[in-house]
């Protein structure tokens, strides 16, 4: 951890070095220690802090960007939030093409960290020019000195993990780790992590975290594109309906696939568990867990970390919203009780 004493030169310092929080209860009927690495640590309270930084200062590094520039990507929130808050550190114009599937709060967000935002259907493919990918592609073609991130098809996304997610997770775990869990959307974030880990013990087992409606995983299987994998889901962040290169494919050794309703409701529970807020996407990395842990896949002195990416804070009007859940249909006779946790004095 950083000190807590230490004073910083800017925000953008406190990036990394997030903590690695044991799991005391809600993994508790299965073998195995169960460990957290809470990515909202981070300023922008998200991973995507990492790739922001680290990607912006390579191209500083090698002379593309200079202060006045702008910035472009695609996101479905958190690399934006993060790019805006670096662009803003360092002097540059953010631009973001978003999915219409980010949540109004997440949008709110961006604007008020000074990005312009466009966004985009989130329901038509790739190559449509309505698509969030080629919005980006356009206008990086139209803005002069302009820079496309491109998180999806981006080697630096990996490398930034690798430099920094996977070296504090060996150390934390002081080498001990036997399992990583971590959701796949770029895929950066597993594939550094676990390049860095396996470099270090060949046997730490690396589990990827897809969406029903996602490719990723029947790809990983066969590596085949199955467009009929492909149809709406909830959770942002997590899967995809292509093959993003900054996934490494060769250092994951399986896929674990989870719906949005039980990723909703072990979102939930990890805050009344343990007593942490965090997003959906971790909520779902937790789920994955549920399922590897009830076909009794962890051992008595397994070291298991999970990433859990980002906020809760981000989705008060999703998964924290009672009235959200209610309009999905995920609240049935076996989980109404979430509803029951207010009383209102009249
Ligand atoms: C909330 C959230 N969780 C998980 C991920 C997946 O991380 P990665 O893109 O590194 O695979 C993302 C990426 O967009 C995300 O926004």
């Amino acid at each position: 951890m950083k000190h807590k004493n230490q004073v910083f030169d800017n925000v953008l310092d406190l990036i990394g070095q997030t903590p690695l929080i044991k799991l005391n209860k809600i993994a508790s009927k299965f073998k195995g220690n169960f460990y957290a690495k809470v990515e909202s640590f981070n300023p922008g309270h998200s991973s995507k802090d990492r790739i922001a930084l680290y990607i912006i200062e390579q191209a500083e590094k090698k002379g593309i960007l200079s202060p006045g520039d702008t910035i472009i990507e695609t996101t479905s929130g958190n690399t934006g939030f993060s790019i805006a808050m670096v662009s803003i550190i360092k002097g540059y114009d953010c631009v973001l093409a978003v999915s219409s599937k980010s949540s109004a709060d997440k949008i709110d967000m961006l604007k008020t960290m000074g990005a312009k935002v466009y966004v985009c259907p989130a329901h038509v493919s790739a190559d449509d020019p309505r698509s969030y990918y080629q919005v980006a592609k356009c206008l990086h073609e139209e803005i002069k000195g302009s820079v496309y991130i491109n998180q999806y098809f981006n080697e630096l996304n990996i490398d930034a993990h690798y430099k920094s997610t996977g070296p504090e997770i060996w150390k934390q775990t002081e080498g001990k780790i036997t399992h990583l869990v971590a959701c796949s959307g770029t895929g950066g974030t597993i594939s550094g992590t676990a390049k860095y880990l396996k470099e270090q013990n060949p046997e730490v087992k690396v589990i990827g975290v897809d969406a029903f409606g996602s490719v990723i995983k029947k790809y990983h299987e066969t590596r085949e594109f199955d467009e009929k994998e492909i149809y709406p889901y909830r959770i942002e962040g997590l899967g995809k309906n292509l093959i993003p290169t900054a996934t490494n494919f060769d250092v994951i050794d399986e896929f674990v696939k989870v719906t949005d309703e039980e990723s909703a409701h072990t979102a939930r529970l990890i805050a009344k568990s343990e007593g942490l807020f965090v997003g959906y996407t971790s909520g779902a990395a937790m789920q994955a867990i549920m399922q590897l842990g009830e076909q009794g896949a962890f051992k008595e002195d397994d070291n298991i970390v999970i990433i859990f990416p980002d906020h809760g804070s981000r989705y008060m009007s999703k998964v924290y919203s009672d009235k959200w859940m209610n309009e999905q249909g995920f609240f049935d006779s076996k989980n109404e009780a979430a509803a029951q946790n207010i009383q209102y004095i009249k």
